[in-house]
This record gives C-alpha cells, structure tokens and sequence, in this order.
C-alpha cells in the first residue's frame, strides 16, 4: 500500500540563545518576503536597521524561556510529533520548521529517500496569513522544484473553524475555567493591517469590527482578523463563556505600521484600570508554546497588568503535545483535501 507521511510545520526557533544566532533566525524571518512584504532594498534596508538592536534584546528574551533541550517551540513541536504518531497509521510522522532546523527541506528529503510518495502538510496554524501559511506551502514548493522531488503534496488548510479544534482548545483550557477568574483574554499574534487589505476584495471590509457575523465567506477565508474574531466566538460559545467576561486582543506588534487591533498591552492596561483582578489569558493563534506565549504574556504582559491594578495574569498553556489535541489533529489530517 502506498503510504502517506504526515509532515507537521511550524515556524522555528533560533539555534540558541546567543546573540549572532537569533540574528541569524531574525535575518531569515524577517527577509522572507511572505513576513515583510516592501520590495527587496526597502526590505534589506528596514532589516539591517531592525538587526542592529533586535537581536541582543530577543536572545535576552529568548534566555529567559529557554529549557534545557532547547527552544520551547520546538521541543514541545518534536513531542507533538512522538504524541501524533500512535494515531496516524499511514506512514512516518515528520516535523519541518519554516526558519531554522529542523528544517522542512531536510524533512521532505528523508521522505522522498525513503520512497514516500505522497504526504499530507500540516501548517500548525489555525488561523490563515500570508505569513505563516503561505510561505511554509512555497518553501515546500521550492524543495520540491530544486530537488526534482516527485512528492504528491496535500495541504491541511487553516483549521479555526474545525469543531475537532474547537473541541481540543475547549477541553484543554476547561480546567482553569472551573477556577475563579474575572476575564478571560484571548491574545492571538498580531498581523500589519495591509497584509489582509491586500487579500480581502471587499475595500468596505472592516478591520475594527468586534464580531465576525455577517462576514461574507470570501473575505473570511483571506482575513486573519476575523478567523482570529471566529475562533474567539466559537471557543466561547463552546466553553459557555458569560458575555463581558472575555475579550480579543493582537499582540507581538513589531514597527511603526498600523497592525490589527486592539493591541493586547492596551487591553491588559485597560483590564488592570477596569479592576480586574484575576486575568486568564489564552493564545490561540499558537498551538505550541513559544517566546510570544512564555516571555511576552508570561512574564512582560503579567508585569504590565500588575502595575495597571491587577493581581494576577494565568497563562493558559497552548495545547501543545496534549493527546487529545494529538487525536484531533491527526483526524483533521486525515480529512485534508486537495492536492497541491
Ligand atoms: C513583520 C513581522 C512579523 C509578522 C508579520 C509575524 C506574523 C506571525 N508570526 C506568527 C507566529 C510566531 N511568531 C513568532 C516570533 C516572532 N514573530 C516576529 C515577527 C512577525 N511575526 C518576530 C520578530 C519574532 C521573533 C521573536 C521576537 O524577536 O520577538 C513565534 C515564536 C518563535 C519562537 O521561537 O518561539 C511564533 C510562533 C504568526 C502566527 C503570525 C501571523 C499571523
Ligand atoms: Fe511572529
Ligand atoms: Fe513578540
């Protein structure tokens, strides 16, 4: 029987915390032109002047989050991958990182040697962007036509509105709601506002709506904002949230250009001012830990609403290597569609 890898992607981390290697990661990221998208010299230009001070502060970032086999979004990726393989019965479970090792070229090249065919991709994204979904598809692209791989790719697709997904997020986050907390804030990545102007057709659409209902389906499925509105909905309305006691924020601003909002530090700040004390916070736009999780609602986010008047900010984990989200997510691989 023919068989069918499964190859989950994410997006990578530096190789460690010294400084010339997270210049290195950032260089990489932030020139692929999926993530700034200026013409090539503006790009290099904007970078190099990002690179003069970015990388000193991330890798001091990054030192206080590190574990001792490495970066959190890739040890907590590699046993996503050990808790995955007990339920995809169709061939070998590979893991590629966009930036970085392990990288998704030499995963599709072990693949390929070792007679795979046909492998469904797994962008573990739930929400789509240019920027993370798209630029993993083309590299995957790119391997394929420099290395003359004859692999049959198949894309899972942005899985936000998923009821495997839904259920996972619900079930995993079920243990801090039976806690006490005033509100619950879902601070998802946030995304410069021309990455979505340029998809959405709709010039009307609006980029400050509070709610997704009424969006037409054709700007749904290009608009990262009102996927992240959807996926706060659906989750809400699955755990039986009160009205007013959860809200959306976008976080990770980087620059000077108008990204999504609202921003996630003037919703903590707002929050302290409003007196709540104890504040939840979920990240849903990652399914894996990482330095925006750990370090900037971890620790920076919790310092700033302390100082607004709250109490206390509980990070909720993302769903990281838990079972249930291993189960879910090999059935939505299974269901994938379409051929690349
Ligand atoms: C223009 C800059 C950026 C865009 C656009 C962007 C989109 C985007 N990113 C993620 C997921 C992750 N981003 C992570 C780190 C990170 N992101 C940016 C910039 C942009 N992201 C930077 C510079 C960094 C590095 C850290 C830092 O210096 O602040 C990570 C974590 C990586 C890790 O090693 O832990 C993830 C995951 C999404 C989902 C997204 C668009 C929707
Ligand atoms: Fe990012
Ligand atoms: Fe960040």
């Amino acid at each position: 029987m023919t068989q069918n890898a499964l190859l989950l992607v994410n997006l990578g981390s530096p190789a460690s915390t010294r400084v010339e290697d997270v210049r290195r990661y950032l260089d990489q990221f932030l020139m692929d032109p999926y993530v700034i998208d200026l013409p090539w010299p503006i790009r290099r230009l904007l970078v190099s002047l990002v690179l003069r001070k970015r990388p000193e502060e991330s890798a001091h970032a990054y030192a206080s989050i590190w574990w001792d086999d490495g970066s959190p979004l890739v040890v907590l990726s590699r046993r996503l991958q050990e808790a995955v393989r007990p339920f995809w019965s169709h061939g070998p479970v590979e893991l590629g990182m966009r930036y970085g090792e392990p990288s998704i070229e030499g995963a599709l090249l072990r693949l390929s040697q070792q007679g795979i065919t046909q492998v469904t991709f797994a962008p573990l994204y739930p929400q789509f962007a240019d920027s993370t979904t798209t630029t993993a598809i083309e590299e995957a692209r790119r391997v394929m036509r420099e290395h003359g791989l004859k692999l049959e790719l198949k894309v899972l697709p942005p899985f936000y509105a998923e009821p495997e997904y839904r259920q996972a997020l619900v079930d995993s986050v079920k243990p801090y709601l039976e806690q006490p907390y005033d509100h619950l804030l879902l601070s998802f990545h946030g995304l410069p506002e021309s990455h979505i102007r340029k998809l959405v057709k709709d010039k009307s659409h609006d980029l400050t709506a509070s709610s997704s209902r009424g969006v037409h389906e054709d700007v749904m499925a290009v608009c990262y904002r009102s996927q992240c509105l959807r996926t706060a909905e659906d989750f809400a309305a699955g755990a039986g949230l009160e009205d007013g006691r959860w809200s959306v924020s976008f976080q990770s601003r980087l620059g000077r250009n108008k990204w999504i909002e609202p921003y996630t530090e003037a919703q903590l700040d707002k929050l302290g001012k409003q007196g709540v004390k104890r504040l939840l916070v979920m990240c849903p736009a990652f399914v894996a830990d990482c330095i925006e999780t750990l370090e900037e609602i971890g620790q920076r986010g919790n310092e700033q609403f302390r100082a607004a008047g709250g109490e206390e900010l509980v990070l909720v984990p993302c769903l990281n290597d838990q079972e249930l989200w291993a189960r879910a997510l090999a059935k939505l691989c299974e269901r994938t569609p379409a051929a690349i």
